[in-house]
C-alpha cells in the first residue's frame, strides 16, 4: 500500500502542454478514478506516475518517496508501481504463467505457486496457466494483465481504461473481479476512464480532468450530486438546467419551490437530474406534460416529455423504473424530488440543453 502524491505537475509532448499544474493525492489503499474525455490527459498522467514520461515541473511521490521531481527521476522498474494498459499488452509468445511471472526475479519457473495464487486472485482457473494469450477471451486477457501487474506486489496500481475494449457483460464481470482482486491486495489504485458509470461505481474518489486540469476531486456522491459547476454536472450525466431564484435553502423555479443542496442564492441555474423528475397522475404534479418518446432499457426507462401550458414548448427528460414507463402520447403530472443543486446564473451561456429546457431566460 502506498500513498500517491502529485504536486504542481505539468507535462506534455514537445511544445504541447497536456497536464497543466495538476495536483492529486490518493490515500493509501484507496481507489481514485480519473474521469475525462478523449485527449484530456488521462494516459499522460499515468505515464508520468509510472515513469514513462518526465514532467516539466512538479513532483510525484509514491509511499513518501519522490520518484519524479527537480533533480530526481526513478525509472519505472524502481517505482513499485504496476501498470495495466487498455489492451492488456500481454507478450504473445509467452504462456499465461510466463506473462504473470515476467516481472519476477529469475528463474521464473520457481514462481509457480505465486502464479497459481495470482490466477486465483483474479478469478481464473489454474488450467489457463499453460495457455497462450490468443487462447483466452478479452476479459481473461485483462485479468492476466492485472495478475502480471500485481505479481511483484506493487503498492500502487495504475489501470488505463482496462475494461473499455470488452463488451458490456464481460466488462461488468471483469470490473468486479478486478475490484475484488485489488481489494484483497490492499493496493492503492488509480483508474483512468471516460465512462462516468465506471468511475462512480469503482472508486472511492473521482477526479474530473478537463483540458489537463482537475476540475473537481471528491467522492462519487459529491461529484454527482454537488458538481462544482454546470459543465461538470453535464459531464457526469444528464442534467437539466432551469432558471430559478434561490434564498434560505429553497429555490423557486417553474418546477416548484424546491430545497437546495449547497448552492448559491439569488439568480441561479437549478440542476435537476432525470431521476429527480417523478411522474404522477395528471394534475397531481407541479405541471402536466405529454409523453413524447420512451427509451426503454428494461430496468429503467428515459421518458421525453413535452410540457404543455407553458409560454413555450419545452422538453424535459425523466428517468423512471422500467415497470413504471408510460406510453407515448400519455398525459402525466411531473414533480421534482429534491434537494437540487444551484449554480450562479451564467448569462449568455445558453447551450442546447438549457435553451430547450424549462423557463430559462
Ligand atoms: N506520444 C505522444 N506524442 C505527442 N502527443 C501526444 C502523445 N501522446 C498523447 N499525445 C497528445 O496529448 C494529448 C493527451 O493525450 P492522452 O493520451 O493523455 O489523453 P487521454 O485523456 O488519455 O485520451 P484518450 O481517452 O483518448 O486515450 C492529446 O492531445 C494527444 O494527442
Amino acid at each position: 500500500m502506498s500513498e500517491l502524491k502529485i504536486h504542481g505537475v505539468s507535462a506534455g509532448y514537445g511544445r504541447e502542454t497536456v497536464l497543466d499544474d495538476v495536483a492529486l493525492t490518493v490515500a493509501e489503499g484507496s481507489t481514485t478514478a480519473v474521469l475525462g474525455g478523449s485527449g484530456s490527459g488521462k494516459t499522460t498522467l499515468l505515464r508520468v506516475v509510472a515513469g514513462f514520461l518526465r514532467p516539466t515541473t512538479g513532483t510525484v511521490t509514491v509511499d513518501g518517496r519522490t520518484v519524479a521531481g527537480p533533480g530526481t527521476w526513478l525509472p519505472p522498474e524502481r517505482r513499485g508501481v504496476g501498470y495495466v494498459r487498455q489492451d492488456g499488452a500481454l507478450f504473445p509468445h509467452l504462456s499465461v504463467a510466463g506473462n504473470i511471472a515476467f516481472g519476477l526475479p529469475w528463474p521464473r519457473q520457481r514462481h509457480h505457486d505465486r502464479v497459481l495464487e495470482l490466477l486465483d486472485l483474479v478469478g481464473l482457473p489454474a488450467a489457463v496457466a499453460e495457455r497462450h494469450p490468443h487462447q483466452l477471451s478479452g476479459g481473461q486477457q485483462q485479468r492476466v494483465a492485472l495478475a502480471r501487474a500485481l505479481a511483484p506486489r506493487p503498492g500502487l496500481i495504475l489501470l488505463d481504461e482496462p475494461f473499455s475494449s470488452l463488451d458490456t457483460a464481460l466488462r461488468t464481470a471483469t470490473r468486479e473481479a478486478t475490484a475484488r482482486a485489488l481489494r484483497a491486495t490492499g493496493a492503492t489504485v488509480v483508474l483512468v476512464t471516460h465512462d462516468q458509470g465506471e468511475a462512480l461505481s469503482f472508486a472511492d474518489e473521482v477526479a474530473i480532468l478537463k483540458a489537463g486540469r482537475f476540475r473537481q476531486v471528491a467522492s462519487p456522491r459529491t461529484v454527482y450530486r454537488e458538481p462544482v459547476d454546470a459543465e461538470v454536472a453535464e459531464f457526469l450525466g444528464d442534467a437539466l438546467l432551469v432558471a430559478g431564484s434561490a434564498s434560505d435553502g429553497r429555490v423557486a423555479c417553474r418546477l416548484g419551490t424546491l430545497p437546495t443542496a449547497h448552492g448559491s442564492d439569488g439568480d441561479v441555474d437549478v440542476m435537476i437530474r432525470p431521476e429527480q423528475l417523478t411522474l404522477t397522475r395528471p394534475g397531481a404534479g407541479e405541471l402536466d406534460a405529454v409523453v413524447r418518446d420512451v427509451a426503454y432499457f428494461g430496468h429503467d426507462a428515459v421518458v421525453e416529455l413535452d410540457v404543455t401550458g407553458g409560454e413555450s414548448r419545452d422538453l424535459l427528460r425523466s428517468r423512471v423504473l422500467g415497470v413504471d414507463a408510460p406510453a407515448p402520447g400519455e398525459l402525466v403530472g411531473v414533480s421534482v424530488v429534491g434537494p437540487v443543486r444551484t449554480f450562479p446564473r451564467v448569462l449568455g451561456t445558453r447551450d442546447g440543453r438549457r435553451s430547450d429546457s424549462l423557463g430559462v431566460g
